[in-house]
């Protein structure tokens, strides 16, 4: 179903057959197709703006890809979310009309960002496609901080496994953890170790240390993080939170060598993407007692399959990617990836756009 807000401000179903004014007028606004059925802010955004057509997969699941070919055909904008590989394939079904790629998430690895900005040739005369991207940073990071904060409490606590002893056991007398108050906290993405670290001062964490690319005082200093190498970050940590970005240096770099170095009684914590780690290595870590546990809300693949030999470890708690699932989160993601999206189309500044 093609949208947009009509003279009477209602959503109507274009009948191809009977052309009027309206319809023409219809027909001349850019095209959108949105790829999942986004929250209400998002969509009102879109049909009261006048300014686009848009269809929708309208479902929580994601659009099969053949689906999502046929239906990008013609269009001039896209607004898509982390499971929609934006890549050459993609474009090339889109066509030339595209300009506008606009994703509800603060992550862009499903986007191939040089494909997007890529030449091609069009009848002899090359054409840089020249396409804008829109993401969704900050709007998150809070919600994504918390379910951080809940998965490192419900791994080190070992929460899971306990619900499934409560039926059988009073008191587990047996059942003793390591607690934050004794612990070393750390992360090699010092935004998320300052977001993160915040919410866990308050139970009295001895320290927080990073590592990045360079130290960074100013925001160190808020949470009196120290700074560290890899090496020492992997020594030192009882608890290690992965927050980065995946990017080629990134990808993978949680495999053996770091797991080998980390303490037995280390909790590993991934709330960033599944491809920053090694997914053999992390298995062989656990499940050998390398380190004690791994609260992962995000995997390779996604949805991780059921038979996945990490779903046999009871140290492993695993979750479908549900950092930013909260209504209020959701619902400013999906407003801002429709502003981008449309200051985009009218060719204006995005109120986030990715520099390409
Ligand atoms: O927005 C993103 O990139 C996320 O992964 C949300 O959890």
């Amino acid at each position: 179903m093609w949208c947009s807000r009509t003279a009477l401000g209602r959503l109507r179903r274009i009948a191809p057959c009977t052309v009027t004014g309206f319809h023409r007028a219809m027909s001349t606004l850019p095209k959108v197709y949105v790829t999942r059925k986004v929250p209400p802010d998002g969509l009102d955004i879109l049909r009261k703006s006048g300014q686009v057509q848009f269809e929708m997969w309208d479902s929580d699941e994601p659009v099969p890809r053949v689906e999502l070919l046929k239906k990008v055909k013609g269009c001039d904008g896209i607004l898509c979310v982390l499971t929609e590989k934006i890549d050459a394939q993609l474009l090339e079904a889109a066509g030339p009309n595209l300009k506008v790629v606009s994703t509800m998430s603060v992550g862009f690895d499903h986007l191939s960002l040089d494909e997007l900005k890529k030449s091609v040739t069009i009848l002899a005369c090359v054409f840089s496609r020249g396409i804008r991207v829109g993401y969704t940073p900050d709007v998150l990071t809070d919600c994504v901080a918390e379910l951080t904060v809940a998965l490192l409490l419900a791994t080190s606590r070992r929460l899971i496994e306990a619900t499934h002893e409560a039926g059988e056991h009073g008191e587990l007398y047996g059942y003793v953890v390591m607690n934050l108050q004794t612990a070393q906290l750390a992360s090699w993405d010092l935004g998320g170790l300052v977001r993160n670290g915040m919410r866990l001062k308050p139970f009295k964490v001895k320290k927080f240390i990073y590592t990045d690319v360079a130290p960074r005082p100013e925001l160190a200093n808020m949470i009196e993080a120290e700074y560290v190498s890899f090496d020492e970050l992997a020594k030192q940590s009882d608890f290690l939170a992965v927050c980065c970005a995946l990017t080629p240096e990134t990808h993978g770099i949680c495999n053996w060598n770091l797991f080998s170095k980390m303490k037995k009684n280390a909790i590993f914590i991934n709330t960033s993407r599944g491809g920053v780690v090694n997914q053999e290595d992390l298995y062989e870590a656990l499940s050998t007692g390398l380190i004690a546990g791994a609260g992962l809300d995000v995997t390779t693949p996604e949805p991780l399959p059921t038979h996945h030999p990490l779903f046999t470890l009871k140290n492993c708690v695993i979750l479908p990617h549900i950092a930013s699932a909260s209504y209020t989160t959701r619902n400013a993601m999906s407003a801002l990836a429709a502003n981008n999206l449309l200051a985009g189309l009218r060719g204006e500044p995005m109120p986030k756009e990715l520099k390409l």
